[in-house]
């Protein structure tokens, strides 16, 4: 198939890397020095089974160098995803679709008002990795799966699915729900993202010290509220499943919304905890834990908060 990677971070340079490594023609979207490291060394991906590297990976700026493809996979932060979604003409023939496993409740409407609904295929992604230099990215291990909207058996969407799948490394399904897992992992990551991000520790910290755990329950419950009072019917099961999703991953795991923080960068809050926070102030229902832990990150949206 024919990928453009648009954003070619820990999860896009990740998956790009996995597909370009199976034979697929990718191109990675990425800008300053991010590009001109995989321009003139190629991508290189650590992974705990060692690392990949490769070398001659297509790398552009501009889409218009790239034109029409199958897939474009889209995986800029949240903020960036308006004008990255601005920037999808070149990439659209008849039948390309856009997946987006970006976090949060909010990037399937921002890319379909520049490309139309139709195209847009939103989902989900469970994984951590992320840039640790120019050109070099970072996965941690553990899981690697995607579920993204297949649009009643789109032929595309499958071929996708079928193409990360036969990498051996990616796991892809597709769905005919896919605002019901969206919404899952929002009220999923919303909670562990502020609860780690607000402590700055990693979950293992966290999950052992009974005040903590309490609050990481708090906090799924308050967004589930929240996505129950928006007209998700969710099983309250996402609680429990939560917890014990964490409980069983490795003590070291943090959200990339810590990550970014420690990095120094702009992080999701204001998508993530923010957003419960303020879907609970439009529609009444009471998010405290939420709230003060929203307060807290808040001044961290966009950076570390310059001197007093
Ligand atoms: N990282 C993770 O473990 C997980 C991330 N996610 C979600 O996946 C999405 C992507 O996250 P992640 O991979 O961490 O993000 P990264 O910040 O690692 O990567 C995004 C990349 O996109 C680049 N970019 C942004 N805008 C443009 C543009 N207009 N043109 C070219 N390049 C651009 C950024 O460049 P620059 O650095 O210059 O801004 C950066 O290199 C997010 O929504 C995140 O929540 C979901 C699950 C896990
Ligand atoms: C928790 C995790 C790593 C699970 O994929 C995630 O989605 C994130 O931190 O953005």
């Amino acid at each position: 198939m024919k990928i453009a990677i648009m954003g070619a971070g820990g999860i896009g340079g990740y998956v790009g890397g996995r597909l370009a490594e199976a034979g697929h023609e990718v191109h990675l979207i990425a800008r300053g020095a991010h590009l001109a490291a995989l321009r003139s060394d190629g991508l290189r991906v650590e992974t705990p089974d060692g690392p990949l590297s490769i070398p001659d990976i297509h790398a552009a700026e501009d889409p218009a160098e790239i034109g029409p493809v199958d897939i474009i996979y889209f995986a800029v932060k949240l903020a960036d995803t308006d004008a990255a979604a601005a920037r999808l003409a070149p990439l659209l023939g008849p039948n390309t679709r856009v997946v987006t496993v970006q976090n949060g409740i909010d990037s399937k409407n921002i890319i379909a008002a520049h490309t139309g609904a139709e195209r847009v295929s939103a989902g989900i992604i469970y994984m951590a990795a992320n840039i640790t230099a120019p050109g070099v990215i970072s996965f941690l291990g553990g899981v690697q799966r995607m579920v993204f909207d297949g649009q009643g058996g789109n032929a595309v969407l499958a071929a996708f699915a079928e193409a990360c799948n036969a990498t051996g490394h990616l796991q892809a399904e597709t769905t005919e729900t896919p605002d019901m897992l969206v919404w899952q992992k929002f009220v999923g990551l919303s909670s562990f993202s502020a609860w780690t991000s607000a402590a700055r520790l990693p979950s293992g910290a966290l999950r052992t010290h009974p005040e903590a755990r309490a609050m990481f329950r708090q906090l799924l419950e308050e967004a589930h509220a929240v996505a129950l009072a928006v007209g998700h019917d969710l099983n309250p099961g996402v609680i429990d499943h939560t917890i014990s999703l964490i409980d069983t991953q490795p003590p070291t795991m943090k959200s990339s919304l810590l990550v970014d923080i420690e990095a120094g960068k702009p992080n999701e809050a204001a998508w993530l905890s923010g957003r419960v926070h303020q879907l609970g102030q439009e529609l009444g229902v009471p998010t405290p834990g939420h709230s003060a832990l929203w307060s807290i990150l808040a001044p961290w949206a966009d950076g570390p908060p310059g001197p007093a």
